[in-house]
Parts: structure tokens; C-alpha cells; sequence
């Protein structure tokens, strides 16, 4: 993005603005002081020096700390060169000494771990705002290069970076601006932007028509085994408080048990392989409340019999060590535990490994966690931080798993119905206040579907305006 918009606009233009707007997020939240500006080598700390220059403008008192000079004629240097205040030496006192400094170091070109000079200076500072990222969290991955307490705010461009989403990065970065600094819609485009942020608009639920019946709602069917009831009945749940036309339990020899719960559900104790040739039954859980077992006696047959079938829970324990035993599947949802049992450590970039996971078994992998990570096998991924750590409770998974299976039933592609779950299952979480337990989730879905459906149209009409708007 960065190189088209240098044979563009120019970096020269979009530097200027972008340290304008750090000046602004400042002056919008700090009263004046004494501010110390760490500028780095590269593009971030040409960002820097515009930022020193505007607050120097605006009467505040501004120094200038270079760690190492910019390279000889490029933006950088110019944006160096324009700036005419005080220069102090990059040292831990000067930091100690200042009121607020700003860290303008690295950013998108933090390749290692900052040197010890680096941290220590940082480390003496006592309030600090990130141009871009703090300088030693990984932009990409979120991963932290070093130990530092929070910042009070970091101030990014165009778009936020897969660092301020992610953990532990999020944890660092403080309050996340992100400036528009008129970067061209083509050059962004031309990035061909693969991350995204989970948010309506992203994908669009079904709403509710005047002609729906049950089955253009969509049917969610679920395998149900015989020693955890609990983890299918919530499952089962999830997916009538979001929207589903009709739950259907296939329990087998266990069927008097699931009878006893809700009335609404219907269940079936019929072989499955009886049950699997309704076509108006195409969307399958498998895996909330089963043994290996009982998975090992269902999954093969959903998949031969090519239902769209979402795995969670046992059918991820059923496959541990041999993920390629879910091809077939369309989504699975497992936590950091399964994940890592059936593809190993994801190590530090969780949206690599979860992307190559989704590839390798050719199905939606959803990482669930404080972010979830959601991959398609063609490497979209999205990253949901719409959530609340209320969904912090045993069962919370099988809920979101029903949800999932509404959206697919209502006929969303899978990636888009994961991510979708994954916003719904959130803003219930939101919504369900103090410590909720598990099925209190449930009643909060419903609007939670409303919102999202509200939300995806509002922006598609504020979009609408706007291609109105450049037309005319
Ligand atoms: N996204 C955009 O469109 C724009 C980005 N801009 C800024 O440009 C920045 C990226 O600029 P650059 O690509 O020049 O990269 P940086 O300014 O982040 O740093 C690049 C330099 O630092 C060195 N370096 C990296 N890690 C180091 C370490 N641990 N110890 C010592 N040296 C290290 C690199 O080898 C390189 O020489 C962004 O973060 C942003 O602040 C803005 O100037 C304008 C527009
Ligand atoms: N701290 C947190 N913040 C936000 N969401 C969380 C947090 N902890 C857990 N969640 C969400 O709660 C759900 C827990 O699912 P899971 O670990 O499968 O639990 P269970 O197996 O008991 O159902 C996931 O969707 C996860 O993303
Ligand atoms: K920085």
C-alpha cells in the first residue's frame, strides 16, 4: 500500500498528515506539556518529527530524541530536516525528564527486538504515546519483543494493525486512534487486505420476512450422545435463540433423556443414517456432548453423506494428532487447547497458524479465545474482539456452536456464518451483564442478531450514499 501510495500521493504527504494527527490525538487529551518525541531511522520516526513540529506550533515545549538518522534523501530526512527545535540526546534521563513522551521509533518495520538502550529509555518514561505500535509489539502477530508497562494511547493509520487486535500486543498498545490520512481507496485496494476486523458489514444475516416459514429458516440438527446431555441441549439451544427454524436432537438409544428437556426441540431416535436422507436437513453439529465413540459412529457418516457439518468439542478430541480426519467438514471451533491438539503450539502468529490450519483440512477453523481468530481456507481471516470475558464459562462453546449452525442453516457461506456467530455470541455476552451463567446468554441473541442485521444495513446505506454522492 505504502509503495503505490508513494508513486501517488507521495509518503512526504501522507508522513505530514499522519504526524498531524498524532499532534491532534494529543492535544485532544493532554493538557500542554513537556513533551519528549524518540524518532527512530525510519518512516515512524519521520512521523515523529511532524508530530514535534505541529505540538512546537501549537506553543508546546518539544524535544527531539534521535535514536539513529534517517536515511539521506528519503521522507524522513525531509520530515527531519523541517523541524527546527530542540534536539536532546536519546537517553533514560531525558525520558525521566519529560511530561509525556512519544514513542516514534519503530513501527511497521520492527524486524527484532529493540536493543537494551531502546527499552531502558522507554522504561524511564512515564506516560507514553505509540506513533503507530508501541516500538517493541509485533504489528503483524501482536507478539511483545520486550516488558513495558501500558501506553496511554498509540495512534495508527489507514487501518488498525493485526498488533492492536491481538493479545498480548492489545494489552500494550492503550486507547487505538486510527487516523485517516487520505491514503487513495485504490492503493488500499491494491493491498488486497486479507485481516479483518469481525464486524457487521463483513458478512449479513437473513433478517426476519413477512414470508418465512420454518424450513427457509433453516433446520440445525444435532448428534447427541449418552453421558453429557448438557453440552448438545446447549448447543441445541444457542441455535433456537438465534434464529432457527427447527432443532432437531438425534439421540439414538438415548432418547427418553433429551425428551425430557425443552419442548420446542424435536427428537429423533431413528438410525442416522434413516435421518441423514431428509434434504431439508442439511446443517449438522457434531461433537458438543459426545465421546470419541459416539463421533467415530457419526462424523464419517454426515461427511459421506455431504451435510454441511460443523465439529466442535469431542469430534476435535476424536481427530487429535490427525486433523485430516475432519476433511469434509465445513467449520470447526476449537479453543487453544484443542487447536493445539490437533495441529500443534500455534506459536506467536496465531493468524498463520490458524490460516494454514483452515487450509490444511480444507474447512472454516475458528479459534475461539479473548480474540478469536477465524480462518477460511482460502486465507481470509477475521479477528473478533467483539466479546466480553462473561462468555468466560463452561458450555459457553456449545452455545456459540448452535449459533454457528443457525447461520449456516440460514444458508451463509461458512466463513461469514462463523464470523457472524462469533459477533452474535459476543454482543450476547455484552448484553447478559454480571457473571452470567451459560443459559442466560440465550435470551440476549435474539437482539443480538437484530443489532447485527441493523448495523450491517446502516453501513451498507451509508455506503450507498456515499457511491451517490461521488457519482453526482
Ligand atoms: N501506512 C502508511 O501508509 C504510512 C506509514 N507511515 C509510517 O511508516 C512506518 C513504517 O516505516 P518504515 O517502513 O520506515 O519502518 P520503521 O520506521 O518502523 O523502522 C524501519 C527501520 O528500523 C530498523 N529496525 C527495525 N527494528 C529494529 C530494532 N529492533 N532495532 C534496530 N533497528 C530496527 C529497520 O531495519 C529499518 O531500518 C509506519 O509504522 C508509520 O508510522 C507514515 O509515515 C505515513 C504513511
Ligand atoms: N476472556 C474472554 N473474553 C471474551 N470471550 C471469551 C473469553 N474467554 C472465553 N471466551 C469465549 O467463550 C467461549 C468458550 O468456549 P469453550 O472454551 O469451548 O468453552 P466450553 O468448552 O466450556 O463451551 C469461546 O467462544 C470464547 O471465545
Ligand atoms: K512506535
Amino acid at each position: 500500500m505504502d509503495e503505490m501510495a508513494g508513486r501517488s500521493v507521495g509518503i512526504i504527504a501522507l508522513m505530514e498528515r499522519a504526524g498531524w494527527a498524532v499532534a491532534r490525538a494529543i492535544r485532544a487529551r493532554f493538557a500542554p506539556c513537556r513533551v519528549l518525541v524518540l524518532c527512530g531511522p525510519g518512516n515512524n520516526g519521520g512521523d515523529g518529527h511532524v508530530a514535534a513540529r505541529y505540538l512546537e506550533r501549537a506553543g508546546w515545549p518539544v524535544q527531539v530524541a534521535l535514536l539513529a538518522p534517517p536515511r539521506e534523501g528519503g521522507p524522513a530526512a525531509e520530515a527531519a530536516a523541517r523541524f527546527s527545535g530542540r534536539r536532546v540526546e536519546f537517553s533514560a534521563e531525558n525520558a525521566a525528564r519529560a511530561d509525556l513522551v512519544v514513542d516514534a521509533i519503530f513501527g511497521a518495520g520492527l524486524d527484532r527486538a529493540p536493543s537494551d538502550t531502546v527499552m531502558a529509555v522507554l522504561r524511564a518514561s512515564r506516560r507514553l504515546v505509540a506513533v503507530d505500535l508501541p516500538s517493541f509489539v509485533n504489528g503483524l502477530t501482536g507478539a511483545v519483543l520486550a516488558e513495558r508497562p501500558p501506553y496511554e494511547v498509540s495512534v495508527t493509520f489507514v487501518r488498525p494493525k493485526p498488533g492492536h487486535v491481538l493479545y498480548p500486543g492489545r494489552t500494550l498498545c492503550g486507547e487505538v486512534v486510527c487516523a485517516d490520512i487520505g491514503m487513495p481507496s485504490d492503493c488500499i485496494a491494491h493491498a488486497q487486505p486479507r485481516i479483518f476486523l469481525n464486524r457487521p458489514g463483513l458478512w449479513s444475516i437473513p433478517a426476519m420476512t413477512a414470508q418465512d416459514h420454518k424450513y427457509s429458516r433453516g433446520v440445525v440438527s444435532l448428534c447427541a450422545g449418552r453421558v453429557m446431555p448438557g453440552a448438545t441441549r446447549l448447543a441445541a439451544a444457542g441455535a433456537r435463540a438465534s434464529g432457527a427454524g427447527l432443532v432437531r436432537i438425534s439421540a439414538g438409544v438415548s432418547a427418553e433423556a433429551y425428551r425430557l428437556g425443552a419442548p420446542g426441540l424435536v427428537i429423533d431416535d431413528a438410525p442416522l443414517e434413516a435421518l441423514l436422507e431428509d434434504t431439508r436437513r442439511n446443517v449438522w453439529l457434531c461433537g458438543p456432548g459426545l465421546t470419541p465413540d459416539e463421533v467415530e459412529d457419526t462424523l464419517p457418516l454426515l461427511v459421506a453423506s455431504k451435510k454441511c457439518v460443523l465439529a466442535d468439542a469431542g469430534a476435535l478430541g476424536w481427530a487429535a494428532g490427525a486433523p485430516e480426519k475432519l476433511r469434509g467438514v465445513s467449520v470447526i471451533t476449537p479453543h487453544i487447547g484443542e487447536f493445539t491438539r490437533l495441529f500443534g503450539a500455534p506459536g506467536d502468529d496465531l493468524v498463520c497458524a490458524v490460516r494454514s490450519a483452515a487450509g490444511r483440512i480444507g474447512a472454516v477453523v475458528l479459534l475461539k479465545g479473548a480474540v478469536s481468530v477465524i480462518a477460511a481456507p482460502d486465507g481470509r481471516v477475521a479477528l473478533n474482539d467483539h466479546a466480553s470475558p462473561a462468555l468466560a464459562t463452561a458450555g459457553s462453546g456449545d452455545t456459540l456452536a448452535g449459533v454457528i449452525g443457525t447461520l449456516l442453516a440460514a444458508g451463509m457461506p461458512h466463513w461469514d456464518a462463523a464470523c457472524a456467530g462469533a459477533w452474535l455470541h459476543g454482543e450476547a455476552g455484552l448484553r447478559a451483564g454480571n457473571w452470567p451463567i451459560v443459559e442466560a446468554l440465550d435470551a440476549h441473541l435474539g437482539d443480538a442478531r437484530a443489532e447485527a442485521i441493523d448495523q450491517a444495513r446502516r453501513l451498507s446505506c451509508e455506503t450507498d450514499n456515499l457511491a451517490v454522492k461521488r457519482r453526482a
